[in-house]
């Protein structure tokens, strides 16, 4: 069954009458990428903080226990021919090692105090702090950051929510046993990266995503060729397909959808994550919050309270770690600099999908540029025209990369193949900085790698 209410911690309404006050100069909301940075820096400029964390298995944020760091563990365990136990005695250990680290880089500096509860504003500038049913502490502070990450949405499915049988991303990156037949719900990032590492693993995956293409935003023959290469190695797809209920039988559950039934042994829901901010209590603040649940923040990440910040996913942004750490950035340019960071400069943003091999875009394709009237002149380059694939002994993949004639400059790239993740680093340094595809056309790269695919890639 799904238990979606964030961990252990439990909401609950205060009872206690009369909680010790604690001030702060700056409190922290959540133990987020972009709090815990934000916090080392602000105790390194002598001010005190508290960071307020609802669960000590959550020390150090999403990413490293639940998210980023366990997920990418596996997909590497599963393409080392790792088993699926083996797998998971390794994500454990570094899960565990990281969560202790993050732990101790706050908890052992004397400027913050880490403070095990869950918070919930009961003014705009005072937070209370629950722990298995009590208040345990009142905290006012100068300023705050609310860094509270995303949670699953659970789609209104009769029988999914109560279903033995149905995971989240979180219970599904703790599973005892490798199922043998997994239906996943939804057809984006989590999906898709559980979908390939678990068809590594062996099991026999079914996708059933309710619109009519998987990776629609990405380049037409990028998506296309990654698609084939994912049900080549196994994995079912089916699009345009409603799931309509789920019902348990004694050792699986049916899931009963618009394109017939699937039988499963699990069944994992990844139809998005939807911004935290449902037991902050924002209702006793003049906090604003979006549609989505997201709290509002201008370029500056404030919110429409002084001195109340917000950071992260609970923005209702990209949902990207490196966009949290950026968010950092934009932080401490505001509240210790000079304050001309924002979120409006930060550049083109890059992301992967962790499916094997990685995708990875930034910018625009090919049609987006041409539909907004960009002079484009673009090149695509098979990963098996690489030396490097003979190596690897994998030539799947393609990278196409588009120009703007007029200036020289990239306007984008879609790299599908070995080692994307890092590659399309390079491309954002050079988009940020202006730096003509020329360059990278006639630059030497090492050998046997993959970027000296660039030379070629960039012969326009
Ligand atoms: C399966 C999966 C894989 C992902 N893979 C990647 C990837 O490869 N690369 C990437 O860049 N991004 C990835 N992401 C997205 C990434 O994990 C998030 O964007 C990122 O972790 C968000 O960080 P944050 O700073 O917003 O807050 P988080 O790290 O989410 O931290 C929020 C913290 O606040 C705590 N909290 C919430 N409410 C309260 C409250 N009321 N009181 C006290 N504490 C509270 C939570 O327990 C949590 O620890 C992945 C996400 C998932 C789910
Ligand atoms: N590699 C990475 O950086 C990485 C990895 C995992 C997650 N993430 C982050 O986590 C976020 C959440 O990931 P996600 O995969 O849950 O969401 P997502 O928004 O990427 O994809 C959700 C998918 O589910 C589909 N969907 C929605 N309702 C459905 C339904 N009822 N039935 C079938 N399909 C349905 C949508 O059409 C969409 O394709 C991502 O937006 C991403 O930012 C990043």
């Amino acid at each position: 069954m799904i238990n979606n209410s964030a961990d252990t911690a439990q909401y609950v309404d205060s009872k206690t009458p009369t909680p010790p006050v604690k001030n702060y100069d700056i409190l922290i909301i959540g133990f987020g990428k972009a709090g815990k940075t934000f916090a080392k820096t602000a105790s390194a400029q002598g001010l005190k903080v508290g960071v307020v964390e609802m669960s000590p298995a959550m020390y150090g944020g999403t990413c490293i226990n639940i998210a980023c760091i366990p997920s990418k563990t596996l997909v590497k365990a599963s393409n080392e021919g790792l088993s699926f136990d083996e797998a998971m005695n390794r994500k454990h250990n570094v899960v565990s090692a990281l969560n202790n680290k993050n732990y101790h880089m706050l908890a052992d500096d004397d400027n913050i105090d880490i403070i095990d509860g869950v918070a919930r504003f009961i003014s705009d500038k005072s937070v209370e702090v629950l722990h298995d049913d009590q208040v345990i502490a009142t905290i006012i502070a100068d300023r705050i950051i609310i860094n509270t990450g995303a949670e699953p949405i659970i789609p209104d499915i009769p029988g999914l929510a109560s279903s033995r049988f149905a995971y989240t991303s979180t219970e599904a990156l703790d599973l005892d046993h490798l199922p043998e037949r997994i239906v996943i719900i939804g057809g984006g990032y989590i999906a898709l990266e559980f979908a390939s590492m678990l068809n590594t693993f062996g099991a026999h995956v079914t996708v059933l995503e309710k619109s009519d293409a998987i990776m629609r935003r990405e380049d037409e023959d990028i998506a296309h060729l990654a698609y084939e290469d994912l049900k080549n190695a196994g994995i079912e797809f089916h699009l345009h397909t409603n799931t309509l209920g789920v019902e348990d039988l004694d050792s699986s559950a049916l899931v009963h959808t618009s394109e017939g039934d699937f039988e499963a042994d699990a069944i994992l829901v990844a139809v998005g994550r939807r911004p935290r901010t449902q037991y902050l209590g924002l209702e006793n603040t003049h906090i604003s919050v979006g549609s989505r649940g997201e709290v509002i923040v201008n370029e500056r990440l404030e919110t429409s309270v002084p001195d109340v910040y917000a950071a992260g996913d609970v923005t209702g942004g990209m949902q990207f770690t490196y966009i949290s750490l950026d968010d950092f950035r934009v932080l401490r340019s505001q509240i210790f600099g000079d304050g001309s960071r924002t979120t409006l400069n930060r550049g083109a943003i890059p992301y992967s999908v962790f499916i094997t091999p990685t995708l990875s875009r930034i910018g625009l394709t090919r049609k987006e540029a041409q539909s907004r009237g960009f002079n484009i002149a673009s090149k695509s380059l098979p990963v098996s025209s690489i030396p490097r694939h003979k190596i690897n002994n994998d030539p799947r993949g393609l990278f196409t990369v588009v120009i703007d004639r007029d200036s020289q400059e990239i306007l984008g790239a879609s790299l599908y193949g070995d080692k994307s993740e890092e590659l399309i680093n390079y491309i954002k340094m050079a988009m940020d900085n202006h730096i003509p595809y020329t360059y990278i056309r006639d630059a030497i790269f090492t050998h046997p790698t993959m970027s000296e695919s660039f030379n070629d890639l960039m012969n326009i």
